[in-house]
């Protein structure tokens, strides 16, 4: 199967000092990575870094198909709606066409919710209008920041469904989660990022 995203001992600095120690990692096509590490060991930056949000400082990030990036604070403007936040989702990402809207609120269990303003959603619904993001611009390689965060038991299942949907479309996944395991039909691979320990 196609690398879709791969790393060749990539970090990110601050202030100087790497976040985290080089990271080599390679994915391809129908493949999930679980990246794992303790509070502040550098997996929010690392997805960053992976989505091209972020440089890397050394080594290098190779993209190889188009990416989204789901972070923790979903993208979304409160101001607008559920529909117009995806319409401006789908104009911005500018991949293929994916799901329609209401298809895909439907899909994450926000139908009805089309016309709340995005700002009036519980935080729980927030997320799954993230989710509804991924369907209808949809992309090769999915970059998701604690995916299971705020969801019920039915969102946490609807994410591993999506996962399960998108790998076997052939997709890439790249996932960090301190909650749960992932249910998937291939088990994914795990990659402990490890905080910088300094110069020996
Ligand atoms: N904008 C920033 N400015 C300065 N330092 C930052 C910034 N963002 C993150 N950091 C620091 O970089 C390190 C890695 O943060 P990061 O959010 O990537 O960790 P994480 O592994 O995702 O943590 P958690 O499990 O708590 O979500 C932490 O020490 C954090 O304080």
């Amino acid at each position: 199967m196609r690398v879709l995203i791969e790393t060749g001992q990539a970090t990110f600095s601050r202030a100087g000092e790497p976040v985290f120690e080089p990271v080599d990692l390679s994915v391809s096509g129908g493949q999930a990575l679980v990246v794992r590490g303790a509070n502040g060991a550098g997996k929010t930056t690392l997805l960053r870094l992976l989505a091209g949000i972020l440089r890397p400082s050394s080594g290098r990030v190779s993209r190889h198909a188009p990416v989204a990036f789901l972070g923790h604070l979903a993208a979304f403007k409160g101001e607008l709606n559920c529909r117009e936040n995806l319409d401006f989702r789908r104009r911005f990402s500018g991949t293929g066409s994916g799901m329609s809207n209401s298809r895909a609120l439907a899909r994450v269990g926000l139908a009805g919710l089309g016309l709340r303003p995005a700002r009036a959603l519980s935080a729980g619904q927030k997320r799954r209008l993230g989710l509804a993001g991924l369907l209808v611009a949809p992309t090769a390689v999915w970059l998701l920041d604690e995916p299971y965060a705020s969801l019920d038991d039915d969102g946490c299942t609807l994410v591993d469904t999506l996962l399960n949907d998108q790998l076997g479309r052939d997709g890439s996944v790249i996932l960090s989660t301190h909650q749960r395991q992932p249910e998937l039909q291939t088990p994914p691979e795990v990659l402990v990022v490890q905080r910088f320990a300094g110069e020996t």
